[in-house]
């Protein structure tokens, strides 16, 4: 019989409650599959950081079960961790080595054997490869980030974390990060990523797990979860201002605005086609004329705050 592969990443019933007895994790369960984007979304102290670093075998969890590759993370800690590369939140600064021996080094770590034609790779992937004998200390914030990227690629991890890579990092360095991960998941690597710029992982992530504290709110597709929450306004510009919306008008979920010069109609994605042609014919026997109608769609930043809002 032919076995499957097992998913990148299996969690089952996860909680970790901190000395102190704060608890960060309640019962999380999550399957990510190879070569996935997945985007953790969450406030805050959501617990994102904490389901990241248990996953990277830094923090050690309460209860629950976590594989890597099949390899579970207690029993068979070198197997799952040598499959996994992790970009911090926090920079480690400082440092009086140079960007080659600090990557290459890292390599090292997991008790591979000496590449340089791999580190060259990855120093030139992240444009860093004319900074290879500078010493970490001397460089600009962006490429000391650059650094740290380097070091968790320098051991082909096939899993890569990114703990919100683009916080606080210009808009070129924001490009690139996102030009190299989409170079490494079309190489096979599956990528983890938290962040705050939530338009970017409404562009980059295949899925979405929206977590607040410390539960994971709902895993769904990205352009899924678009168009079961996403709700679309119409606004119709009117030729005449009106007072108020037409008794014949009442079924629509219509609202007023710009004195009323405006109107705005909120729907579904799903009544789009009949709804709107309904609602212009309807406008039309009231005596309204139209001048101009545009359409705004929510972004994932508006689903992920009414969710919020919803559940807490
Ligand atoms: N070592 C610790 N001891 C006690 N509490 C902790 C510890 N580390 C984190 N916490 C708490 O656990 C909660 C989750 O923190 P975590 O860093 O996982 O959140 P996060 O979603 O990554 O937040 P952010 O977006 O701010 O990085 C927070 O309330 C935090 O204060």
């Amino acid at each position: 019989m032919k076995q499957s592969t097992p998913p990148a990443i299996e969690v089952k019933d996860l909680s970790k409650t901190y000395e102190g007895g704060f608890q960060a994790l309640s019962e999380v369960n999550l399957n990510i599959e190879h070569g996935e984007i997945f985007a953790l979304l969450g406030p805050n102290g959501a617990g994102k950081t904490t389901l990241i670093s248990i996953l990277c075998g830094l923090v050690t969890r309460s209860s629950g079960e976590i594989r890597i590759g099949g390899h579970d993370i207690i029993r068979d800690y070198r197997s799952a961790r040598q499959l996994v590369g992790l970009v911090p939140q926090e920079l480690a600064t400082d440092s009086f080595e140079s960007v080659w021996d600090t990557v290459s080094f890292s390599r090292g770590l997991f008790g591979l054997k000496r590449n340089d034609a791999v580190v060259a790779g990855v120093l030139r992937d992240l444009s860093l490869y004319d900074k290879r004998d500078k010493q970490i200390r001397t460089l600009s914030g962006g490429m000391k980030r650059r650094v740290m990227i380097a070091k968790a690629l320098a051991h082909e991890p096939r899993i890569l974390f990114l703990d919100e890579p683009t916080a606080g990092v210009d808009v070129e360095l924001r490009q690139d990060m996102w030009n190299l991960v989409r170079g490494l998941q079309h190489n096979g690597v599956t990528i983890i990523l938290t962040t705050h710029y939530i338009e970017e992982a409404e562009q980059m992530a295949e899925r979405v797990g929206v977590i607040n504290h410390g539960r994971l709110l709902l895993v769904e597709e990205t352009s899924q979860l678009m168009r079961k929450l996403g709700r679309k306004q119409l606004t119709i510009e009117l030729g005449q201002s009106i007072k108020q919306v037409p008794d014949q008008l009442n079924g629509y979920r219509l609202s007023l605005i710009n004195d009323g010069s405006a109107l705005i109609y909120d729907y579904a994605d799903e009544f789009k086609e009949s709804g709107i042609a309904d609602l212009l014919r309807r406008l039309n026997q009231a005596g309204i004329v139209i001048n101009d109608l545009h359409t705004d769609q929510s972004s994932l930043e508006d689903i992920f705050l009414d969710l919020l809002k919803d559940r807490q």
